[in-house]
């Protein structure tokens, strides 16, 4: 492990450097890591540990869509592809990949599944830190640790094929075999991290959740939308208001900060947009500060939690998410978006 200088703030960090992909194949060459669940996580991950060299198996419920997705991505009925029970039999390492409501509703079955010396292993902190409401806690035999892509699987997989790859929190809950770290840290290599920064599953689980109802996910579209209305309602065309609240801020300076930080995206500006943005930085940090501030506590408190295992364990949820994703996708707003995107130059 290496100690990293991050902004003035010493971290452990793992590099591929110092634990390369052929280290990691070696830590795990006995192993068989079953990924339990094939939705988002599951694929990314199964599909680069198996391009990767490792012994991979998937557990999925048959007849279902993500049973049928994991047979066009070439896993095999009784040999690489199982029902969620056998999987989890076979495999030495239980990758947790059902959505976190589905991992309270499968975990009689995975529990029962575990042998000691096993690895339990989670891409999120959920179902342990709020044990209490999600019922998972592991027995005291099993190693269990966490890996957490910084993103989607969609974008892991890509990531992955491209070359590229995502970074990951990786964090150690229980060490029952005294092999925890090797383990953590050859699967977190194994799925195709950049890096590997350390944390534990409730830091994981309350900085996601704060990230994703915040900045990248819940606050994005919020203050997109009303940055979107004001101008519509001032007489902007929807094709001005839509450029200027979206597509400039994915198209070119997002790729910009991405690129070099946010000092050298305000470089690139115009002196005009420099100035009126460093005034106006301060006012938007404060009045989103106390919703931040909410928003944390909400996490904390368990609330997140609650209400999102309330609602995705409901029969229709697929169904009512659906609803309001298309409540979306017909806003004024993202109909505009993907007109924009047709007339993109490399779309036509
Ligand atoms: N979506 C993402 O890219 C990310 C997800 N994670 C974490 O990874 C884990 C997996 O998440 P996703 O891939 O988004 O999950 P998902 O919502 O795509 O579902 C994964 C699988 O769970 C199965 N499933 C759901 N309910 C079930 C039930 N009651 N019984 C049996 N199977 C059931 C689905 O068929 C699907 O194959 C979660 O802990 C999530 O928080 C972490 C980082 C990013
Ligand atoms: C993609 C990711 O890391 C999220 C947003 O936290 C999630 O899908 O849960
Ligand atoms: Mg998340
Ligand atoms: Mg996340």
């Amino acid at each position: 492990m290496a100690k990293l200088n991050f902004g003035g703030v010493e971290e452990n960090v793992v590099t591929r450097d110092e634990f390369p992909l052929d280290k990691a194949v070696k830590t795990l060459k006995d192993e068989t890591i079953a990924v339990i669940g094939y939705g988002v996580q599951g694929p990314g991950q199964a599909l680069n540990l198996k391009d990767n060299g490792f012994n991979v198996i998937v557990g999925q419920r048959k007849n279902s869509k993500t049973w049928d997705k994991a047979v066009a991505d070439g896993w095999v009925s009784g040999e690489t592809l199982f029902e969620v029970e056998e999987a989890a039999k076979r495999g030495t390492i239980i990758q947790y990949l059902l959505s976190d409501a589905g991992q309270i509703a499968q975990w009689e079955t995975v529990k029962k599944q575990l042998n000691p010396g096993d690895a339990l292993y989670f891409s999120h902190g959920f179902g342990i830190t709020y044990k209490d409401q999600t019922g998972i806690v592991p027995p005291k035999d099993v190693d269990v640790i966490l890996v957490a892509p910084k993103g989607s699987g969609t974008s892991l997989r890509r990531l992955f094929v491209e070359g590229k790859g995502l970074n990951s929190s990786y964090a150690i809950f229980q060490d029952a075999t005294g092999k925890a770290y090797d383990r953590v840290v050859a699967l977190g290599i194994g799925v195709g991290s950049g890096y590997l920064f350390e944390t534990d599953f409730q830091k994981e689980v309350y900085s996601d959740l704060t990230g994703e109802r915040g900045i990248l996910m819940g606050a994005l579209a919020g203050v997109f939308e009303a940055q979107y209305e004001v101008l519509r309602k001032n007489g902007h065309s929807p094709s001005e208001a839509f450029n200027e609240t979206v597509e400039e801020l994915t198209q070119s300076l997002m790729p910009l900060v991405a690129e070099n930080g946010m000092d050298w995206m305000y470089a690139n500006c115009s002196t005009t947009a420099q100035r009126g943005a460093l005034d106006w930085r301060h006012k938007f940090r404060e009045a989103t500060l106390p919703v931040f501030d909410d928003l944390y506590e909400s996490v904390k408190t368990g609330e997140e939690a609650r209400v999102t295992i309330k609602t995705n364990e409901k029969e229709d949820y697929r169904e009512k998410l659906e609803e309001e994703l298309k409540e979306i996708r017909e806003s004024e707003l993202w109909q505009t978006g993907a007109q924009v995107r047709k007339l993109r130059p490399e779309n036509n």
